[in-house]
């Protein structure tokens, strides 16, 4: 069983937010703090050590985790190159990846990811019906054949994780936990819907 120590933990942060107007979506306000700590308290106590993966405002980010990295190449070129700028900036024999602009995941995802890796190098949450490839444990010296297979012009992240060991982790009891925000619209829903979900005093 993976311990808490061979764990850190990687906050995507770098993409561009074109659909949120070019805003930075980790620092935008849900639920009255930034989004990147919703995010962020699903890994904290779970890992060693909480990475965010920011290509801009990394100074704000800073105080917001342990580590910032921003990404080994420049230019927005994915998520792809955020894990791989996590892989090899950890220090731990596994990375926990997640998406800084999904509020609602589940608060044992840690637990799930890592009872479900077995003998595998790579599990991926998987609802039922569609595969989160920026949810995932991996196995951080995949690192080399990342840095490879980018610099072969891949930068599709399901394409790469079905060239190693990999297995689905079965979240199809809680699909509505891996909502993500892409417009204004979309967070202002969620934010109504987690509303409700809360008793009231
Ligand atoms: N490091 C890094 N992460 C990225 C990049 N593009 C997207 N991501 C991250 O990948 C996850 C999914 O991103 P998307 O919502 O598809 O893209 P986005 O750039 O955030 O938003 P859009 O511009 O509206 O597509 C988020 O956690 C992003 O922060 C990138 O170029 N570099």
């Amino acid at each position: 069983m993976i311990k808490q120590d061979e764990l850190t933990g990687l906050i995507l942060a770098g993409g561009r937010g074109r659909r949120m107007g070019g805003r930075d979506k980790g620092l935008e306000t849900f639920a009255g703090q930034p989004l990147v700590l919703h995010v962020r308290e699903r890994l904290e106590g779970r890992v060693a050590e909480v990475l965010i993966n920011a290509n801009r405002h990394l100074e704000a980010y800073r105080a917001l985790a342990d580590r910032v990295i921003a990404d080994a190449e420049e230019g927005f070129q994915g998520p792809l190159m955020g894990i791989y700028s996590g892989l090899r900036a950890a220090t731990t024999p596994w990375l926990v990846v997640v998406p800084c602009d999904s509020p609602a995941l589940p608060h044992d995802l840690v637990a799930r990811l890592i009872g479900s890796i077995g003998r595998s190098d790579i599990a991926v949450a998987f609802d039922g019906e569609r595969l989160h490839p920026v949810v995932a444990l991996i196995r951080t010296a995949l690192a080399d054949d990342l840095g490879e297979a980018l610099s072969a012009g891949e930068r599709k992240i399901d394409r790469w994780y079905a060239r190693h060991a990999w297995c689905r982790m079965d979240v199809s009891d809680c699909p509505e936990a891996f909502a993500n925000l892409n417009t204004e619209d979309e967070k202002r829903r969620l934010e109504l819907a987690l509303q409700e979900e809360v008793p009231r005093p």
